[in-house]
């Protein structure tokens, strides 16, 4: 890896992170991790379950500090958690932003208009009746400064992204175009495929 540059978004080097127990053992999370996604770029994270891709994100999102390594980042950055709540679990954004809508005693009209409202506040209305995954590929396409990475266990959905990064027990194992990863995670479909949790 070369010194960051400014066609690199968001870059880890080496990145480590232990937890220690109360027993005094250290537990390694994460094992010398290195990833680099260039600017305007949509990317994907992918393993099974347990790899350790939330916690690489969280360090790259800054919510983590790491044991060992170094992150850089490029401006401002944002976080969409796949939990608590669930919080993109629908398969449209006018759905997903109606979801937290449906403990009230709302018309279907009123759900719509809300939702339109809620859209419109923050520029995304023509995004109303489009796939998540769709929304996110188009903010990075419309704009040169937008670069996300999107953690998934759906090889499908590599079909989006310009990269993609795969990782096995806390290492990233393979980090390159997707249709590399596709092609590379498709010859251990099996053994990946029993180990992940839809
Ligand atoms: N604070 C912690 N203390 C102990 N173990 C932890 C801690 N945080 C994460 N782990 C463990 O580290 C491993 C990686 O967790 P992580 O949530 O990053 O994996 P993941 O790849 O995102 O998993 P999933 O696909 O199931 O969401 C898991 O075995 C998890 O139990």
């Amino acid at each position: 890896m070369t010194n960051f540059t400014e066609n690199i978004a968001i870059e880890g080097r080496n990145l480590s992170f232990s937890v220690g127990t109360r027993q005094g053992k250290t537990i390694p999370i994460l094992k010398d991790c290195s990833l680099h996604i260039p600017s305007g770029q949509f990317w994907m994270l992918l393993g099974p379950n347990g790899c350790g891709k939330s916690t690489l994100l969280k360090i790259l999102a800054g919510l983590l500090n790491p044991t060992d390594g170094t992150v850089h980042v490029k401006r401002p950055r944002s976080f969409v958690f796949q939990n608590p709540d669930h919080q993109v679990v629908m398969p449209t954004v006018e759905a997903d932003v109606a979801f937290g809508l449906g403990k009230f005693n709302l018309t279907p009209d009123v759900v719509k208009y809300r939702v339109s409202k809620a859209l419109d506040a923050v520029s995304m209305l023509n995004y109303m009746q489009i796939g998540v995954i769709r929304a996110v590929r188009n903010s990075v396409d419309s704009s040169r400064e937008v670069t996300a990475l999107w953690v998934t266990h759906r090889l499908e959905e590599l079909e989006y992204a310009d990269g993609a990064v795969y990782m096995e027990d806390g290492r990233v194992v393979m980090h390159g175009n997707a249709t590399d990863i596709m092609n590379f995670i498709t010859t251990r479909q099996s053994a990946y495929i029993k180990e992940i949790n839809y």
